[in-house]
């Protein structure tokens, strides 16, 4: 069986195509998405952080934390590739030999690592701090290391946080010297124009490079068609799914505390079980001779 870092490898090697993952962050974000039809998937540490901890995004997510919910999300669908946030990587050389260990036994296809101290913040916002670029080269190094001698497989996204800080050539040249160390793709947080976008994706080339549409934050709006014409080769969405469910779900709650009411839907229960493999639980039943869900629900 090919690994899932193997079928995204597979949809890299076509230079024509974009990847595109939405954001998702847990069972149900990643099913509706798989419902929908994609064939890759992003697991959002912003999202994670919030859904897990109730908390914004500023590195305050453990390892186990991130692992054991991309691990949960990569599991749902084993045909689909799940490119997982590990933020700065949990710590020093040995944290990071341990998380993309642990990443690629739990099944997760792709990881980025980024140059933010640990007291990291969102990359879309302001006064961000960053780590030298040994320190930051010393990161991927470990990364590298931990996956070939883990006998598996992951594709290893390097991120770089300087672009704010440092500005382009610095930026860059981190990049660069990451993918010299066995980085597979190249992800310049912040992009600041389709300019930008470009040049770096030319200043790359071939190495795939990511773009991060995080929507009201400080890179220009791109479709899908514009990124993939601009050079990029994988498109994630980190806030899709936090977004949507931020806005449907305060107008309802303002809505029943103003009201005392809630909207009147068709569809119930079943149909969000049916979302979450409804019909999958009743063959494994019967499969097995049981007779619990002979009668439908
Ligand atoms: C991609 C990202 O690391 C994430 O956690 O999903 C965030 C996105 C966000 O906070 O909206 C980032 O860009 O730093």
């Amino acid at each position: 069986m090919v690994s899932a870092a193997g079928k995204l490898r597979q949809l890299l090697r076509d230079p024509d195509r974009i990847i595109v993952c939405p954001g998702v962050y847990d069972g149900f974000t990643a099913r509706i998405a798989l419902q929908a039809g994609f064939d890759t998937l992003y697991m959002t540490g912003a999202g994670t952080a919030a859904s897990v901890l109730g908390m914004p995004d500023l590195g305050v997510l453990t390892l186990n934390e991130m692992r054991g919910n991309a691990e949960m999300i990569a599991n749902l669908d084993r045909s689909v590739p799940l490119i997982a946030d590990a933020d700065t990587g949990f710590g020093g050389s040995l944290m990071i030999h341990r998380t993309v260990t642990e990443y690629i036994r739990s099944g997760v296809a792709a990881l980025h690592l980024e140059d933010q101290p640990t007291t990291k913040r969102c990359g879309h916002l302001r006064n961000k701090q960053i780590i030298n670029e040994d320190e930051f080269l010393s990161r991927i190094s470990a990364a590298v290391n931990a996956r070939a001698q883990s006998g598996g497989d992951i594709v290893l996204i390097a991120r770089t946080d300087a672009l704010e800080p440092l500005g382009y050539d610095n930026a860059l040249q981190r990049l660069k010297r990451a993918i010299a160390l066995g980085a597979d793709v190249a992800f310049l947080e912040g992009v600041t124009s389709k300019e930008q976008a470009k040049q770096v994706c030319e200043d790359l080339s071939p190495t795939p490079v990511l773009f991060n549409a995080v929507l009201g934050g400080v890179s220009p709006y791109l479709s899908v068609q514009e990124a993939r014409d601009l050079g990029f080769r994988i498109m994630i969405f980190p806030g899709l799914a936090l977004s949507a469910v931020y806005e449907a779900l305060n107008a309802e709650v303002k809505h029943l505390k103003g009201t005392g009411t809630t909207p009147v839907r068709a569809g119930g229960p079943r149909e969000l079980f049916n979302v979450l493999g409804l019909e999958q639980a009743m063959q494994i039943d019967a499969a097995a001779g049981g007779k619990l869900y002979e009668k439908g629900f």
